[in-house]
């Protein structure tokens, strides 16, 4: 089964009920699988190549190089660059949170670079120098930029979609506290996946409103198959030579304003399916471009009035996205 894949542009340019249509079935994807697919999406395809090409150019940088720009690790927004280790994906799994002693040992084989709004000045960004890589922030920026507005327009049909009053969730993320990642796993030995300890990326969720996501060739991305929690299935990559899918996913926040109307789908980066028969040999370098938006950080993650009711009671408490965003990337090391 593949995951459903939606048109956008019958909700930017479609007539009232294209529009209301389109709402539906995006809200309708996401309650059923977490995740959606979007096509003609309003990025231009030339940016996103460019995009995911920047990430085979940042990586392919001298380890120095990316060392200089290092995330420190600690519970605060992630800038620049994290290396092969440092993040662990295992811990957060939300029904994990608790138990989180005897996920300690299980290692993601993943190095990133994340960057934050263009100009934060509350957690500046950290960009690979000029002369390392020129355009490089240039781009990124413009990305930011971009990516942000897409997510904007995502959220404008899940308030038709859910019938909730316009500019309930817009105003939620401006101004924007969103993070753009680049991913890169680098080529490893079957076998070394096969020992159970280190993977690409465990199962998790991500923790702002939705994610963004744009992949390789290679393949290796999984959803929750929810008819069989437990299990997984793939996220294909979009045909070779056609325009770009955009995979789109729930994360914890909407999960959280929602109040568990639509949930957050869990995700993990595994051998390709291609691979899955073999024990010996390595599985190719992957690449991955994502974009994680956030609510703004004074917003309530708490759930929204109109999920609340006597009957219903609120799953979730009253802290703001920053302490949010603290809470789990304090989990993350
Ligand atoms: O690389 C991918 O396809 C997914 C990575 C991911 O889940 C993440 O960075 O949160
Ligand atoms: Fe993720």
């Amino acid at each position: 089964m593949d995951l459903p894949r939606l048109d956008m542009i019958k909700f930017r340019e479609g007539s009232e009920s294209e529009r209301i249509a389109f709402s539906a079935e995006l809200v309708q994807s996401f309650k059923d699988h977490g995740f959606v697919k979007l096509t003609r999406h309003g990025l231009p395809e030339e940016m996103v190549k460019r995009y995911m090409k920047a990430a085979e150019d940042f990586f392919n940088l001298p380890s120095e190089a990316k060392m200089e720009i290092a995330n420190p690790r600690g519970p605060w927004p992630q800038r620049g660059f994290s290396w092969v280790g440092a993040e662990q994906t295992s811990k957060l799994r939300m029904e994990n949170l608790e138990k989180q002693d005897g996920w300690d040992e299980l290692n993601d084989a993943r190095e990133h670079f994340d960057a934050g709004p263009p100009g934060d000045t509350e957690y500046p960004n950290k960009w690979p120098s000029e002369a390392a890589l020129p355009g490089f922030r240039g781009l990124m920026e413009k990305c930011y930029d971009m990516f942000q507005k897409v997510c904007l327009e995502i959220m404008e049909a899940m308030e038709v979609g859910l019938e909730l009053p316009p500019g309930s969730l817009v105003n939620r993320c401006c101004p924007a506290s969103s993070e753009l990642r680049l991913n890169h796993y680098p080529r490893i030995d079957l076998k070394v996946l096969a020992d159970g300890k280190i993977k690409r990326t465990w199962p998790h969720t991500d923790f702002g409103i939705i994610t963004l996501l744009f992949q390789d060739q290679v393949g290796g991305l999984e959803l929750e198959n929810r008819r069989h929690p437990g299990t997984f299935m793939p996220v294909l990559p979009g045909p070779v030579n056609g325009p770009t899918e955009m995979v789109v996913n729930i994360s914890n926040t909407f999960q959280r304003w929602t109040n568990d109307v639509v949930k957050a789908g869990l995700h993990q980066v595994s051998v390709p399916i291609a691979m899955k028969q073999q024990t010996t040999g390595f599985c190719p370098e992957r690449y991955s471009g994502i974009f994680f938006f956030k609510a703004h950080r004074d917003t309530s993650v708490g759930p929204l009035p109109r999920f609340v009711s006597v009957e219903t009671t609120a799953l979730y408490d009253e802290i703001t996205a920053l302490q949010y965003q603290q809470k789990m990337t304090g989990v993350l090391y």
